[in-house]
């Protein structure tokens, strides 16, 4: 790999920022209009990072049977108006990622965000909070026929940035990151404090951080 960082991958759901309340908050909105019981924070946070549809399916099946598809159609609807204005009540970014994404464009390191959310609600996301700025691409669950782990969201993402894989580093929290990272030979970074039903060390990512005032060093350490 080249000893110089050009591009640096977000994930956004538990990497990017804390959304796990917003995105419980809108479950249980869906879960209640169908009767069903409410589902916890913790649980919840097992469960995200593979998309709003497959969020909805893993939410009814935690208290019964999953609805069939055409159902799963207007259940995603209603999640995803609700969401719409509910994205960010309480969703935050983590600790100290403010000062490392402005250390990293600084240095001219292009940023982007590769994410399973919905784009549109991505973007949105993103300005709420007001990070979008630090971002020269994004792309969604919805973006192309393929997403996380599949490798080509990532490639695709690269190359919306005018960015090579040499140089490129991935950041995320789950399994869907680093197997998507690992199978376009992109270094991938775990942070400790996302979403994922497995410890993100057990994924065996490069490098591990716990903070984003780690960032930087690991990103030095993996282009040594
Ligand atoms: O599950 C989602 O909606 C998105 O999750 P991600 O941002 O971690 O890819
Ligand atoms: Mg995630």
């Amino acid at each position: 790999m080249s000893n110089k960082l050009n591009a640096v991958i977000f994930d956004l759901d538990g990497t990017l920022v804390d959304s796990a309340l917003d995105l419980t908050a809108t479950l249980n909105h869906v879960l209640h209009l169908e009767g069903r019981p409410q589902i916890s924070i913790d649980e919840v946070r097992h469960m995200v990072g593979h998309g709003s549809r497959a969020l909805i399916i893993k939410g009814f099946d935690h208290s019964g049977e999953v609805p069939p598809e055409a159902e799963l159609d207007r259940l995603q609807k209603i999640f995803l108006d609700y969401y719409n204005d509910h994205i960010a009540d309480h969703t935050i970014s983590f600790p100290g990622l403010w000062e490392a994404l402005t250390e990293l464009k600084g240095s001219g390191v292009k940023l982007a965000v590769c994410t399973n959310k919905v784009e549109d609600l991505s973007h949105k996301l993103l300005k709420s909070l007001g990070l979008d700025d630090f971002f020269c691409a994004l792309t969604g669950g919805d973006s192309f026929d393929y997403k996380k782990p599949d490798p080509r969201h990532l490639l695709s993402t690269l190359e919306l940035m005018g960015c090579e894989v040499d140089g490129a580093v991935m950041v995320g929290d789950s399994a869907n990151d680093i197997d998507a990272a690992r199978n376009a030979a992109i270094p991938v970074i775990g942070v400790t404090f996302g979403y994922t039903p497995v410890p993100v060390t057990e994924l065996s990512p490069d490098r591990v951080i716990d903070h984003y005032d780690k960032l930087i060093p690991a990103l030095q350490d993996l282009m040594d």
